[in-house]
C-alpha cells in the first residue's frame, strides 16, 4: 500500500516479463498440447491476478491521495474563513475607534484622518473646499435646566439630522462636546453657507420637549473654505475663529470668511 508507484509498476513488468519467459519456456519445453494449454492458462490467471493486485494498490493509492486533497482543502478552507473573520473583526474595531458612542458619527481621530485625505486631493485637483465647525448654542443651558439625558438626546437629534441632510460625498464628524466639524468637497464658500443654512433652519425647528416645554435648539456655525498656500491646521483655525465671530454676533447664524 505504502510502496511507490514506480516500485509497484517495476515489479508488475518484472513478475509480466517473467511470466512470459516462463511462457515461453513451457513452449519450447512441452510434449503435448494438453498440458501445454493447462500451464499457458496458469500462467495467464497469474498474470492477471498480479495486474489485478497492482490495479487494487492503484485505487488504493488514489483514494489516500484524493483523501489527503480533501483534508488539505478543508483546512484551506478554514484558514481562509478564519482569516476573513479576523479581517472582519480588523474592520469592526476600527469602525468603532473611529466612531462617536453617543451620536453614531464620526470621531474626532476620523476627521484627521479624512481631512487629511480632502486636503491631499484639493491640493491634487484643485477643487473647491470648505470646511465648517458648528457649535449648539447655549448648550449648557439645556443641561443645566433639563438633564444631562436631555442635553444627550439633543446632541443625538441634530447629529441624526446634520447627518441625513448632507450629501453622501460630505463628511461630518463630532469633533467633541457639542461641537461639530463638516468637510464640503467640490463645494465654494458661497454654497457651502447655503447648505450650512438649510441645516441651521431644519435644526431650529427640530420639535424638542422637555419638562412639558417646547425647547428651541440653534446652532452657530463659522465657514471657510481652503485657499492657496493653507494647510489644515490655518483652514481649521479660520473656521473656528468665524465660529466665534459668529457667537459673538448674536448666535443661531453662519460666519463664513
Ligand atoms: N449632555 C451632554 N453635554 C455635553 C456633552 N459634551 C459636552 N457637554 C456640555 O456642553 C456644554 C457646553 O457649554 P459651553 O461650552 O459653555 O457652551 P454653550 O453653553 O453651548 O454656549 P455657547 O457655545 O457660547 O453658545 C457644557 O455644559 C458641557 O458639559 C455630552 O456628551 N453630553
Amino acid at each position: 500500500m505504502h510502496e511507490s508507484r514506480q516500485g509497484d509498476t517495476e515489479t508488475l513488468n518484472r513478475e509480466i516479463r517473467d511470466e512470459l519467459d516462463r511462457v515461453g519456456e513451457d513452449i519450447a519445453r512441452s510434449q503435448d498440447l494438453g498440458s501445454l494449454k493447462q500451464s499457458i492458462s496458469q500462467r495467464l490467471e497469474f498474470i492477471g491476478n498480479t495486474m489485478e493486485r497492482f490495479r487494487q494498490r492503484e485505487q488504493e493509492r488514489e483514494d489516500l491521495l484524493a483523501g489527503q486533497l480533501e483534508a488539505m482543502q478543508e483546512k484551506v478552507a478554514a484558514m481562509e474563513a478564519h482569516s476573513e473573520q479576523m479581517q472582519q473583526q480588523v474592520r469592526e474595531e476600527r469602525q468603532r475607534a473611529m466612531t462617536d458612542l453617543l451620536t453614531q458619527l464620526p470621531n474626532r481621530e476620523a476627521w484627521q484622518e479624512r481631512l487629511l485625505f480632502e486636503f491631499n486631493r484639493w491640493q491634487r485637483y484643485q477643487q473647491p473646499l470648505s470646511v465648517a465647525v458648528i457649535d449648539i448654542d447655549l448648550f449648557k443651558k439645556v443641561n443645566d435646566s433639563y438633564g444631562h439625558k436631555a442635553g444627550d438626546r439633543v446632541l443625538q437629534l441634530v447629529s441624526r439630522e446634520l447627518r441625513s441632510r448632507l450629501r453622501e460625498t460630505d463628511f461630518i464628524a463630532r469633533y467633541g462636546g457639542e461641537e461639530f466639524v463638516l468637510l464640503l468637497p467640490e463645494t465654494g464658500v458661497e454654497t457651502a453657507e447655503e447648505v450650512i443654512d438649510t441645516l441651521r433652519n431644519r435644526v431650529a425647528v427640530l420639535p424638542f420637549h422637555f419638562g412639558g416645554e417646547p425647547v428651541n435648539i440653534t446652532f452657530s456655525a463659522g465657514l471657510t473654505e481652503f485657499r492657496a498656500n493653507d494647510s489644515v491646521e490655518t483652514v481649521f483655525d479660520r473656521a473656528d475663529r468665524a465660529l466665534y465671530q459668529a457667537k459673538d454676533a448674536g448666535r443661531n447664524r453662519t460666519q463664513s470668511v
